[in-house]
This record gives C-alpha cells, structure tokens and sequence, in this order.
C-alpha cells in the first residue's frame, strides 16, 4: 500500500502544453499528487486558437475509464472539455461508481473564442452532470449559460453562485471573474457560506489554460484531503502565481507557468 493522492483528469488535449489534459497533468504533478488521465478528444490548438479537433470513440473513452477504474484508487477527478452528448452518457455512467470528490470545469470555450463542445452537449451538462458535481467552476460566460441570466456584477455573481447550487443541484459552484475588470474575485457558494476569494489582476494576456489550472489544482487538493474552502483558497494562489509568472510564448495568449511557485521558493 502507498498513500500518494491519486487524481484524475477526463479531458481534451492540448499540444502546445498550456491548457487541458496538459494543464491538469503539470497541476497534479506540482502539488504532489499520481496524475492521472482520460482523453475524450485530441484538439490541435496553440497560443493563437483551435485548428482541429478529433473526438475518441465513446467506446474509448469507456475503456479508458475502465482501465483506470478496476485497477487504480482515484481520491478526486475532474471533467474538462466533453465535446458532444454521446461522450457525457458514458462518462456519467462510470463517474457515478466514483465515490470521490468531482470537480467539474464546465469548458464550453477556449480563451481564444473557439467552442469546444456543441451546443446541445451545454443543456445535457447543465441537467445531467452538474447535480453529480462537488463542485463546478464556471467562468462568467459559463455562468451566464447556466443560469439563463445576464452577470455584469458582484452582486450577479454572488446570485449566479446560489442559483446554481439551489436551482441545479451542484454540490458547490465557484464563479470566477477572470472576465470581469478590475480584482480577480471569484465566489464560492458551498451551500451555507459565500466565500471570496481576491486577488490582483495581473496586466498579461498569457492566460491560456488558467480555468484547467485553477480546477485541477482544486482537484488536487481534493485529492489529499483539504476541506473544500481551503481546497479552492490554495488553488486560487497556485493559479494566481501561475498567472504572475506566465509565460510569454507563442504569438496568442501564452500558457500560465505551473513550476511558479518553485520558482519562487528557489529565488527567496
Ligand atoms: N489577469 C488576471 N489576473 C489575475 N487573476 C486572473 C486573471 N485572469 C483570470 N484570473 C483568475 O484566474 C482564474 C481562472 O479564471 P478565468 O475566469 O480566467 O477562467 P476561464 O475563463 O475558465 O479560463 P480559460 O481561459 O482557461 O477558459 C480565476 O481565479 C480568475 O479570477
Ligand atoms: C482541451 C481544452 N480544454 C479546455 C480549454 C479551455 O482553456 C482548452 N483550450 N482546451
């Protein structure tokens, strides 16, 4: 027996490193957990924008949940990119043998505009995955979908965050303000509390991948135990940091830098 956190990631794929299965995987990687991973399509993407996209076989992505789940412990998981209705059912079906924490980052589009699933796989996440969730981590735009309303303000945020917890049965919802000026505030609604969670916008355009780093770094904790609140304050300094020290690569929006904070541990 070991007792290494064991996290696992069902999601697409990013060749250039900064978003998806990559992100995740880096994520789990710095803060020390077995990383783990179910690829539901390939994407050709970079810093600019998505170029093509090849879903797996639903029978796929089943046996690759089967592979992991009849021979490894996983402790918490999350979804990413689920491209299309046929890919949700199966996933639901395994995901509900899973007695561990889930983490869904209800990805609907990539930070350059590009959709990454179809429209009608929105409705099906919303009404069939969402009351499975531990918590889901909507930006603002997934958020206004969710919910059907309009988010200009905090207060639309805070409401936003209720709404899907009481109204869609998630477990928790996270709505963050990456999209928004001013702070970077996300709200967590647990249930019971509204947290807040700030931080300072940091004037970059490299924020490719920040919404997969941010839920996998949940997902991580998650993994090892941390209490939900604690789970997401951890996660949002390791996503801050990430931002802070982003990389400029690429032409488009650079990838966020998932080694900063032993950057910064190896400087002090
Ligand atoms: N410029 C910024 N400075 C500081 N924090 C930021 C900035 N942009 C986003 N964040 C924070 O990064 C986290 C991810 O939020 P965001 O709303 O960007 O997610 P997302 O849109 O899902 O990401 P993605 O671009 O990967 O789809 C949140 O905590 C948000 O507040
Ligand atoms: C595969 C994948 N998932 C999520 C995102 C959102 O950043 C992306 N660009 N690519």
């Amino acid at each position: 027996m070991t007792n290494v956190s064991c996290a696992l990631t069902i999601a697409g794929t990013d060749p250039s490193g900064g978003a998806g299965i990559h992100a995740d995987l880096k994520t789990f990687q710095e803060l020390k957990c077995y990383g783990m991973s179910i690829i539901t399509s390939v994407v050709a993407q970079n810093t600019t924008g998505v170029q093509a996209v090849h879903h797996l076989p639903k029978e796929m992505i089943s046996q690759q949940l089967d592979s992991v789940l009849s021979d490894i412990p996983v402790h918490a998981f999350k979804t990413g990119m689920i491209a299309n209705i046929e890919m949700m059912q199966v996933i639901k079906q395994k995901i509900e043998t899973i007695s561990a924490p889930y983490v869904m980052d209800p990805v609907m589009v990539a930070t350059s505009g590009d959709a990454l699933i179809d429209v009608e796989a929105r409705s099906y996440l919303r009404e069939h995955l969402l009351p499975l969730t531990s918590i889901v981590t909507p930006n603002i735009p997934e958020a206004e979908f969710i919910t059907g309303k309009p988010i200009h303000t905090i207060t639309d945020m805070q409401d936003a965050a209720n709404e899907i917890v009481h109204n869609y049965g998630a477990g928790a919802a996270l709505v963050k303000g990456g999209h928004l000026s001013g702070e970077a505030i996300d709200f967590l609604y647990d249930g019971e509390t509204m947290h807040t969670f700030t931080a300072k916008r940091i004037d970059t355009k490299n924020t490719h991948g920040t919404g997969c780093t941010y839920s996998a770094a949940i997902t991580a904790y998650l993994s090892q135990g941390t209490p939900l609140p604690k789970a997401v304050e951890k996660a949002k300094y390791f996503v801050t940091k990430a931002i802070e020290r982003s990389f400029a690569l690429g032409s488009g929006n650079g990838p966020t830098n998932h080694f900063a904070i032993r950057m910064n541990e190896v400087e002090q």
